[in-house]
């Protein structure tokens, strides 16, 4: 079975409200295709702007975050009920961002992918490794840890419907792709460890996304790899280039 790829931007804290919907309206007719799920996950504040204007496209709108507790007094977060309420399909979880400057563990990731199970938003669950991590050559051991945890309790039928992005840190924002080697080998190894917490099965339906750097020039060879179904796009998505990694064959 041919998995669906998926190519998805990470606006991360980028574009007003207002900007949000010029930017859908450039890019709209640019990101059109039947060939592949297109998701926008964006700012909180942008995702009902960013959904009117994305109306009767292909455009797929997502969160960037969202909290593991269903209501209550937690100043600044949002709920995973508030994302449903207005059609929100996708939620980023665990960007390395997150996990840097906000202090979320393996542990909290886990939760918000439960979370997100129970409400029937699809997590992209961010992994990837430091160029350190890299050097000392513990980048699978350190992956591993990341995909186990986050896949705690998660069933094997949640898990055929989630999305892995693979980002290697020292790839992300820096302009320095990983090879298309060094980014299949990982992946695939990713959906080994799948295959050891689940089955098989599993391991064919999961969607694994390669992040870090992608631009209209690597996209092609990137995504035609036999374990990469698509990618988690930060800079790039912000710009018309984004129409050619969505349409990249
Ligand atoms: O972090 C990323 C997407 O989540 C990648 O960002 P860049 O594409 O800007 O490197």
């Amino acid at each position: 079975m041919a998995r669906r790829k998926i190519i998805a931007g990470n606006w991360k804290m980028n574009m007003t409200p207002t900007e949000a919907v010029e930017l859908v309206n450039t890019l709209k007719p640019l990101v059109a295709t039947e060939d592949a799920d297109v998701v926008f996950c964006v700012p909180a504040i942008d995702i009902i702007p960013v959904m009117e204007a994305a109306k009767g496209s292909n455009i797929e709108v997502g969160a960037e975050n969202m909290y593991y507790e269903e209501k209550g007094a937690y100043t600044g977060e949002i709920s995973p009920a508030m994302l449903t309420d207005v059609g929100v399909k996708y939620v980023v979880l665990g960007h390395s961002e997150r996990r840097e400057y906000f202090a979320e563990t393996n542990e909290t990731v886990n939760k918000k992918m439960l979370k997100a199970f129970e409400h029937g938003i699809t997590p992209i669950m961010c992994c990837g490794e430091s160029l350190e991590q890299r050097e000392q050559g513990v980048t699978m051991d350190f992956i591993r840890q990341q995909v186990k945890v986050g896949f705690q309790n998660v069933t094997a039928e949640q898990a055929k419907t989630a999305v892995i992005a693979y980002e290697p840190i020292w790839a992300i924002g820096t302009g320095k792709t990983a090879t298309t080697e060094q980014a299949q080998e990982v992946c695939k190894d990713i959906r080994a460890c799948i295959a050891e917490i689940y089955d098989e099965a599993t391991a064919e339906a999961i969607r694994i996304q390669y992040g870090g750097s992608v631009n209209a020039a690597t996209a092609p060879e990137l995504f035609a790899q036999p374990d990469i179904d698509g990618g988690l796009v930060g800079g790039a998505a912000l710009k018309p280039d984004f129409g050619k990694i969505v349409n990249y064959k």
